[in-house]
Parts: C-alpha cells; structure tokens; sequence
C-alpha cells in the first residue's frame, strides 16, 4: 500500500514534541511491514536539512490567495530514515530555524498545505492513501474534496490524526481568501462556532479520524476545547490507536545518546551509571531518589503545579529527595522553577529549554518520572521511562490510563486523579515508600522494561483502518 503522512514535525529532522516521535517512527515501521509509506513536511532550516543529501524530486508554482509563490519538493537521497523523506521549500516561508512561533504561522502552514495538494495533484501515481497529523495539515481532506485546482484528488482517501485537540489553529473568515477557489456550498465544513477550524474541519472531512489512544478518542465527546459536539456527532468513522514507541531510538540497551548502557539484567547498575553523571552535572545527592519532569511547561501537562509540589514535597519529606526538571514554555512556570534553584539548590535544579540528550540521560538516570498532565492525548514520556527502568507517576487521564497500572492494581507506577499540589506530593510519598524498598524497586524495574509497547504491535491496526476506506 502507497501512504503518504504530511506533518509538521519528524525526529530526527525537526522535532518540538511527541509528534516528532511518531512521524519519525509510523512509516519506518510501516515499511518495514511491507509498505510503501512516504512523508512530506516543511523544509525548515535544521542541521539535518545540512548533513544529508538532497534532490530536486517537483517544482511548481501556486498561490495561496494574492500570494503567489514558487515551491520546491527535495528527496532525501538515501532513504536515511527507513522511508522516503520529502521537504517543501518554500523561499522565506518555511525555511526558518524554528518549526513554530512566527507571527506569520496560520499562513506559513496553509501555504504548505497548498504546496502538497499541488504537487500531488501534478504527481501521476497517487498514494492509495494521504496521512495527515494535527491541525497544520488539518485542510488538506477539505482541499482533497472542494478544491476546483485539486480536483484529481478528490478520490484519495485521507485519514486524519489528532495528537492534540487543545490547538485547534482557529482563523477569522478573512482569512478564507488564503484557501484556493472552493466549492462555496461547502464553506461551512471549514468551520466551527464562526471561525475556520482547520481540526475541526479535518473531522468533518477526512475519511477516517484517529486519536493517539482510546481513552482519549472516549474523552474528547466530553472534553475537547468547545468541540465536544462535533466528536459526538462523527463518532461513526473516529477510532483511538494507541501509538507506539521507537524501540531503536530508544533503547538503553544502544542509545547513542548513554554512555552506560544496560539491559533489565544490569539495570540497577546502569541507572546508577547514569544517575552518578546526571548528579554530578546538576548537583544533587545520589543517594536520594531523582524525580524528574520533561516536557512543555503548559497547562495541559499541569506544569503550573510543578513549582509547589516540588517546595512542598521537599519539605514534606524532610529533604530526601531530588528533583531535576527539563522543558520550555509559559515564561511565568520558567520563571519560578528558576527561582525554585534558590530557594532548594541541594534538592533540585533545571534546564529551561530543549535538549534531546539531556532527556535521554534523564529517563536513563532517574528513578520516578511525573506527569500530572490534566490533558494527555497519549503521552510518550511514560513510555519512554517505562523502557528505561524509570517508574512512571500519572494523573489518570488519556493514554497515561492505557498504558500505566498502579502498583496497588499489581502494575508497575503510580496513579492518581487529580492535578493537584498535594495529591502529587502524596504520589511522591509513595514513590519514597518503594524506593526505600530495593526488592521491590528492582522487580519492578524489571516488570516495566519488559512490557512491549512498540510500534510492530500498532502498525497492523493502522493498516486495517486504511484497508477500510480503501474498500469504500
Ligand atoms: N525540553 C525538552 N527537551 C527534550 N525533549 C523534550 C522536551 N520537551 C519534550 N521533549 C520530548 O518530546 C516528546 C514529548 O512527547 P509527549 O507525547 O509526551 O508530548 P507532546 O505533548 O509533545 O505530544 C502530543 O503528541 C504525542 C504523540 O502522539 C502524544 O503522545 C501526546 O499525548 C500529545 O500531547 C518526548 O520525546 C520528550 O522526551
């Protein structure tokens, strides 16, 4: 089967968050299965654009509104990732350093959107299937269907993934002039409560619609930022599949990014290994056991809360932990956890930024992962943790509800239900309970690393949903 994923991230090109991860990882696995799977996503300016080989693959030229511009689709020669790579150049649009965070975002990806659809619809052989994830690609099935210039394109099954319904990419109507000439009976599957809604309008009119886990998909009818309706009302065609992990990127056993490797065998001495480095850099005591936090410090995943439940668990547990956080976001969060380092340097420190390797080090050297997410389409962290011997502490929402049981229910991390300062503090106190148990801690360690959850078991359901429109 020919399927072409467009996304706005891919690890290792550019990647901001989890689905990095999966664009990086879903095609490879899909080939590997036998598939011809394919990706397209912007040509940003990034150090792998630099390091590889490229070729001119289309040219062409098209407007987005009264913007008229030439793009470039380049192949990456050597099939680096385990599938056929294709970036969008198009000049001085896309081909910045950063994936987000221009001004100029809304029309950067809608001019993207309009570049795939055009290239496609000049390409003779046309995937039996087009992939698209989140909202940046979100008006590619409404291009497919009422684009007068697309029209070729009409008949190609698209499938739509959602790995986050909190960013929806809402534009006011005016900007409907940035959308090539369309069917304008059709204006209202572009929309929701009054503005265009490129999700939303991805629900509508994608031939399939998936979220990154059941739990989620069953959520979103009840919580889904105002679009709680329209997940009722398409709930016929929407399925929940959980991802995956890359079990090659992420392997203590091989990570390129460890110097101590280890398996669930060596285990204890490898996290040691890995602890030792991680508190010599950060100045914490290794004998304590090492919480640790990684991810964008927003609402959804609760990082307004980390300040004080860091304070209090310090102080509740009478200095007998360590606390080491690494992420980027709300500058208010950033600002305090900065502050945090004065007031308990010897319990805790933070990296305020991105740093792939830092994170890896992380997983490996810890002893607890948080996630007090209040919003969790999958989550990957938990995983990711889980695989490095790292016992995972969730709030019970999302995917972290299908992939972590409590060690009270025989399972092997800690759960609870609210986002809440001293519920989490209360989950650490737990945590102490365990770690002062080194039987128990190792056999649990063990437990997790065994438990597979990685993408060879999901490809197959991805290929049914596709074979389903297929036969439509
Ligand atoms: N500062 C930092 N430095 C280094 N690495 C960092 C980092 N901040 C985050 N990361 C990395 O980014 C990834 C985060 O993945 P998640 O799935 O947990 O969350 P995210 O919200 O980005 O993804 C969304 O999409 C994914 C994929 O579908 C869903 O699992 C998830 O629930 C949904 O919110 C991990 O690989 C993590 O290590």
């Amino acid at each position: 089967m020919n399927i072409l994923h467009v996304t706005a991230e891919c690890y290792p090109v550019a990647k901001a968050g989890g689905l990095g991860d999966v664009a990086g990882a879903l095609p490879k696995y899909q080939c590997r299965a036998r598939h011809n799977a394919m990706l397209v996503m912007p040509m940003y300016q990034t150090a792998f654009l630099e390091k590889n080989k490229w070729e001119v693959h289309h040219k062409g030229r098209t407007n987005s509104g009264n913007y008229f511009f030439d793009y470039t689709i380049i192949k990456e020669k050597t099939n680096k990732l385990g599938f056929e790579l294709f970036l969008v150049d198009i000049n001085g649009l896309l081909d910045r350093p950063k994936i987000y965070g221009y001004d100029d975002d809304a029309q950067r990806f809608v001019a993207f959107q309009i570049a795939v659809c055009h290239w496609l619809t000049d390409w003779k052989v046309k995937p039996d299937v087009v992939h698209c994830h989140d909202f940046h690609t979100g008006l590619i099935p409404f291009m497919f269907k009422y684009c007068f210039n697309f029209r070729p394109l009409a008949k190609v099954p698209t499938v739509f993934t959602i790995h986050n319904a909190e960013y929806q990419g809402w534009m006011s109507w005016d900007k409907s002039m940035w959308i090539p000439e369309y069917d304008i009976w059709r204006a209202g599957l572009l929309e929701w409560k009054n503005v265009i809604n490129p999700l939303a309008s991805a629900v509508k009119n994608a031939w399939k619609v998936t979220t990154v886990s059941p739990s989620y998909m069953h959520e979103l009818k009840h919580n889904s930022n105002g679009l709680e309706l329209l997940f009722e009302y398409e709930k016929g065609k929407c399925i929940g599949i959980l991802n995956g992990i890359d079990t090659e990127v992420w392997n203590p056993k091989t990570d390129k990014y460890l110097e101590a490797h280890y398996s669930s065998l060596t285990v204890n001495k490898g996290k040691k290994s890995n602890k030792e480095m991680l508190c010599k850099t950060f100045e914490l005591d290794i004998d304590k056991p090492l919480f640790i936090f990684i991810g964008r410090l927003v609402h959804e995943k609760a990082a307004n809360i980390l300040p004080d439940t860091i304070g209090s668990a310090i102080h509740q547990l009478n200095k007998e932990v360590n606390f080491l956080i690494l992420g980027s976001g709300d500058p208010h969060v950033e600002w305090l956890l900065e502050q945090l380092k004065k007031i308990v340097p010897e319990n805790y420190n933070c990296v305020i930024g991105y740093n792939e390797q830092l994170s890896h080090i992380m997983y490996a050297g810890a002893d607890f992962l948080l996630m007090p997410s209040r919003v969790e389409p999958c989550g990957l962290n938990q995983m990711y943790a889980m695989r490095y011997g790292t016992m995972p502490m969730v709030r019970r929402t999302g995917g972290l509800n299908d992939t972590v049981t409590d060690i009270g229910d025989e399972g092997w991390g800690i759960c609870f239900n609210n986002a809440e300062v001293q519920e989490l503090v209360n989950a650490c106190k737990r945590a102490m309970h365990v770690y002062n148990n080194p039987k128990v801690m190792t056999a649990l360690r063990k437990k997790m690393m065994k438990i597979d959850n990685s993408w060879e078991n999901t490809v197959d359901k991805y290929i049914q949903l596709y074979k389903s429109v297929l036969l439509n």
